[in-house]
Formats: structure tokens, C-alpha cells, sequence
């Protein structure tokens, strides 16, 4: 909890995922949550007693169906969306195993670092593209 504003910060685990060819795989929020409709590096909230490692690799389990081999900071982002605050613990996974796919019926797309900004993202997400076109552009 923030002390100062005494609104809730949620942290969570967020993997760009690097694909062989050099794409980043993104994934399109369900339409009937915060955010909804656009599109995310996938990932989610960070529970009580996980690392940033183990939620990770439960999240893109859950998620994607793949298991995380590497993964490397790339960036802490944090945003006021007014309702919650959301601490974006980033990170490039750079190594996996298996196919990803949409096990909650997402739709996913791989992409150039140059086309990410021809997606549209949650508010928080500008450092982050910024980020990845800065490493991977
Ligand atoms: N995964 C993910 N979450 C993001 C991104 N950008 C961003 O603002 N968020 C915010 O981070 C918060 C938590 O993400 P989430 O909804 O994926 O959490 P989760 O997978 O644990 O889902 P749950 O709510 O069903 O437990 C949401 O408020 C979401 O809008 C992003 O690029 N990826
Ligand atoms: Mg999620």
C-alpha cells in the first residue's frame, strides 16, 4: 500500500517476449478488463511471497502455454491510471520453451520492434515501447 495516497500499487510481472526471428510477441486484453480491447506485453499481477522470476513464469504458463528459460531487466515503469496505481516490473524474456498461444482465447500478434507503435497499448506502456525500440528497434 502507498503510504502517501493510500491507493493500492499493484505490481506486476510484464514480459516482452522475444521471438527467434527478433519479434516481440503481444497479446490483445479481453475487452471486459481494465485496459480492455488494446494490446499488452504479456503477463500479470505479482503475488504475495513470488518472485519476480516465479511469477513470470506462472503468468506466460498460464497465458502463452510456454515455460521462461531467460528473462533480463529491461525496465521499472510506474503509473496512476486514478483507480489503482501499477508498478510494471519489465523484463525481456529472451529464451523459452514450447509454442506460445492464447489459452485464454487472446489473440496474439508478433511484431517488429519499428511496427509496435502501430498498436495501441494500456496508458503505462509508452516507456516501455520506448524502451524495447531503444534496445531492439
Ligand atoms: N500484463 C500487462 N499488464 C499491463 C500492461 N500495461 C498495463 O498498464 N498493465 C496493467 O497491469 C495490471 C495487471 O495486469 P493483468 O490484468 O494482466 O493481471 P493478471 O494477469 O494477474 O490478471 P487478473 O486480474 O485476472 O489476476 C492491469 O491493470 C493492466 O491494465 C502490460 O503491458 N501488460
Ligand atoms: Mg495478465
Amino acid at each position: 500500500m502507498d503510504s502517501l495516497s493510500g491507493k493500492k500499487c499493484v505490481h506486476v510481472a510484464v514480459g516482452v517476449i522475444l521471438g527467434s526471428d527478433g519479434r516481440i510477441l503481444l497479446a490483445k486484453r479481453p475487452d471486459h478488463l481494465h485496459m480492455g480491447g488494446r494490446w499488452e506485453f504479456p503477463g500479470g499481477k505479482v503475488e504475495e511471497g513470488e518472485s519476480i522470476q516465479q511469477a513470470m513464469t506462472r503468468e506466460l504458463r498460464e497465458e502463452l502455454d510456454i515455460g521462461v528459460l531467460a528473462m533480463e531487466k529491461l525496465i521499472e515503469v510506474r503509473h496512476d491510471y486514478g483507480e489503482k496505481q501499477v508498478f510494471l516490473d519489465t523484463w525481456c524474456v529472451t529464451a523459452f520453451s514450447g509454442k506460445a498461444r492464447g489459452v485464454e482465447g487472446q489473440a496474439l500478434a508478433w511484431v517488429t520492434a519499428s511496427d509496435l507503435t502501430d498498436y495501441e497499448f494500456p496508458d503505462a506502456n509508452q516507456p516501455i515501447v520506448v524502451a524495447v525500440q531503444n534496445r531492439f528497434g
